[in-house]
């Protein structure tokens, strides 16, 4: 029997959610035949042929084809024994027409003199259009042709056809049947074409009709139209289909009968691959691949301005936009004991007469005078109401109210520091109300303000000749590892996590998208029927993505580091080695996403859905140690959390691989790549 047929299909069954599309089918192609598959639109033609070829996995029954199971690797199947040609085009907008078909030919392994002698006699036969033109620019029509060309190109022993003849002229049409019937005849080629171009197939070898998944009858059509007593093969269609309808079933021979007859088949499962086909790579097919992923890659100028310019125009925005001083924050003042200090000069205005005494003059204008700074806008109230009703009215964002004889209650209080007379505490404090429903901003006038009144404070004790430890606090606050940088501490703490977010995510998304795209163009299931492993295909994506991580954490660090000139105490290197790997890693999740996603829709969504949770969690918009317990167990497994803190050990600490708190950053990330990819590969071959 495996001498007889091409492709012998028995009791095959494949449901689509609750839909039985192939319901028992039954079909064998004899070697060196045309097998017309005709059948009204949705009665599971496509279906049919994805299962023939291996992208569908079926439910029930079983499927030789050129003598062996699909993906057993004996047969050359997955591989150059078969030429398939879906129904889409199959192939990359970035290819041109002559890539396209060269693609294929290396995928088969073929050299490129005798590609390029098929090529050319293709090229005439088919009417291609020059070769230089990108397949995005092509008609629908040269698309098909070229898609054609590309599975005729390593003359395969068995052809399997989608409509290969749709929108395409009757010339052409003719020209395409008359090469499939030279080959059959010269060459032994067996072909499986689906057409709904009925008349087309009158003079092939044998017709399969389909109906609602299952097959009406299977022979030659002459003999069809003898029995019917039909002119066309549209006629008998229609005779079978109404037979079928008033459940007669036809009395020409069912493949059904054949097949119990011949051949004792077990109903099993088909598997359309094996695992050690999915593990191997070949050197050639991989070099072709390559050069498909660089060609889409540097012919999408669009994509390629997005991938480089996105981490810079990311972390510039970052450094350009956070830890700025805040500027111009109007802030009321009323001064209750000097109206008008315009004309305020500090001299004189402490004057000490004893070893522990001194004269102040105009201390509410002297203070005033250190409020002067780029952080505040200083709008003068008459009264402390106006100013309240300011706030409320969210013209200024603060109160500055200094008390009618400030000067005289201020001198009382450092006269006796035990004074306990309250009216002299009171009066002689300056009063400050903040509007702390925008907190950074609220806190930062906080900071600059106790700031000022302690400069203030100090240069007037100063002249007094007083000794300033007495009046300071009794507390001194020195900082380790903060080195003498003069950024502002926030955007050192959140750095490393922008960093690390920045490149995973850029990961993530080009790795989702580019994989998916090579799914939804087809180009990843006809490469595999090809023989190209998923191995291969997943290699080469993630060699060309690994540079791009390279050039992105590149441009990151060049940007913070050099651009921006922040400060850093460890290892360049290392930090650099620290965000690249938290690029594979979202490399990995990116993959991961793209294998559980059916579209780019839900990648995004996915994406997106989960960016918040993962950034709010990974600890650098807030720490983890302000988390509830189960929320710190949970951020301090995710990929990003630990990272981040390590990056920080280095980044400001110094510390290197020998600290724990350096390593696990690594560690974390090498963890979840591993478990990304092995459920990304556990997972396609579920699907498949
Ligand atoms: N991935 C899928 N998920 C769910 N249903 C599907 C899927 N693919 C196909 N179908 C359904 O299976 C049925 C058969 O589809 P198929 O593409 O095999 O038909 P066809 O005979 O090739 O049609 P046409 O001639 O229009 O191409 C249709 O009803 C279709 O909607």
């Amino acid at each position: 029997m495996d001498d007889k047929y091409a492709v012998f299909i028995k009791d095959v069954t494949k449901i689509y959610g609750k839909q039985a599309v192939l319901k028992k089918m039954c079909m064998s192609v004899e070697r060196g035949t045309i097998y017309g598959l005709l059948g009204a639109s949705g009665c599971g033609k496509t279906t049919l042929l994805k299962s023939v070829v291996g992208t569908t996995k079926v439910e029930k029954g079983e499927i030789r084809v050129l003598g062996g199971r699909p993906g057993d690797g004996k047969y050359a199947f997955p591989g150059p024994k078969v030429g398939y040609m879906p129904q889409d085009t199959a192939l990359c907008g970035e290819f041109t027409v002559r890539d396209a078909v060269f693609y294929f030919g290396r995928i088969f392994r073929m050299t490129d003199d005798l590609i390029l002698e098929r090529y050319n006699n293709l090229h005439q036969m088919l009417e291609l259009p020059p070769h230089d033109r990108y397949l995005r620019n092509c008609s629908g029509g040269e698309q098909r042709r070229v898609s054609l060309a590309a599975t005729l190109i390593h003359k395969p022993e068995l052809l399997i056809m989608d409509e290969p003849t749709v929108g395409l002229d009757p010339v052409m049409r003719e020209k395409i049947w008359n090469h499939l019937y030279e080959i059959t005849r010269s060459e032994k080629t067996s072909v499986i074409i689906t057409t709904h171009y009925v008349e087309e197939c009158r003079n092939v070898d044998t017709v399969g009709f389909m109906r609602k998944g299952r097959l009406l009858a299977e022979e030659s059509p002459k003999l069809l139209l003898d029995t019917y007593r039909a002119e066309t093969l549209e006629q008998v269609f229609l005779i079978l289909a109404q037979n079928d309808v008033n459940l007669k079933r036809s009395s020409i021979s069912v493949l059904e009968n054949n097949a119990q007859n011949t051949i004792q088949v077990e109903q099993r499962r088909t598997n359309c691959g094996t695992w050690k086909r999915r593990f191997t790579v070949d050197k050639r097919r991989f070099r072709a691949l390559i050069d498909k992923n660089w060609k889409q890659f540097y012919r999408n100028i669009t994509g390629i301005f997005f991938l480089l310019s996105f981490p810079v125009m990311e972390i510039g925005a970052f450094l350009s936009s956070v830890g700025g001083d805040v500027r111009n924050i109007p802030v009321g003042i009323i001064n209750n004991e000097i109206r008008d200090c315009s004309n305020f000069t500090s001299n004189g205005t402490a004057i000490p007469y004893d070893y522990f005494y001194c004269h102040f003059h105009n201390m509410s204008c002297r203070f005033l005078s250190y409020v002067d700074d780029p952080m505040i806008q200083k709008m003068y109230y008459p009264t402390l109401e106006d100013a309240m009703l300011g706030v409320k009215n969210g013209e200024i964002a603060g109160i500055i109210h200094l008390s009618q004889n400030f000067t005289y209650f201020f001198e009382k209080r450092f006269e006796d520091l035990r004074n306990e007379n309250s009216e002299i505490l009171d009066l002689s404090q300056i009063k400050i109300w903040l509007d702390m429903s925008n907190y950074q901003i609220g806190s930062s006038l906080k900071y600059k303000l106790v700031q000022k009144y302690n400069d203030f404070q100090d240069a007037v004790l100063t002249e007094c000749g007083f000794d300033l430890k007495l009046y300071h606090e009794p507390l001194r606050i020195d900082n380790f590892y903060v080195g003498s940088n003069k950024h502002e501490p926030f955007i050192i703490f959140m750095l490393p996590g922008i960093l690390i977010t920045i490149q995973f995510f850029l990961g993530a998304v080009m790795t989702s998208q580019i994989i998916i795209t090579d799914r939804h163009d087809g180009v990843w299931d006809r490469s595999i029927v090809a023989g190209v492993t998923s191995m291969e295909i997943t290699l080469s994506h993630f060699i060309l993505q690994l540079a791009l991580c390279v050039i992105q954490t590149i441009e990151l660090m060049f940007c913070t580091f050099v651009l921006y000139q922040l400060e850093y105490i460890g290892s360049l290197s290392l930090m650099f080695l620290l965000v690249f790997s938290q690029g594979v890693c979202g490399m990995a999740y990116g993959f991961f996403v793209s294998v559980i996603s059916t579209d780019h829709t839900m990648a995004n969504v996915v994406l997106t859905g989960l960016y918040l949770p993962v950034n709010l969690l990974s600890g650098w918009m807030w720490p983890v140690e302000g988390m509830v317990y189960g929320l710190r167990v949970l951020a301090r497994c995710l990929p990003l959390t630990v990272a981040i803190e390590s990056f920080r050990n280095i980044f400001k600490k110094g510390w290197d691989l020998s600290y724990i708190q350096v390593l696990d950053g690594f560690l974390i990330g090498i963890v979840w790549t591993i478990f990304f990819g092995l459920l990304s590969v556990y997972l396609i071959s579920k699907k498949r």
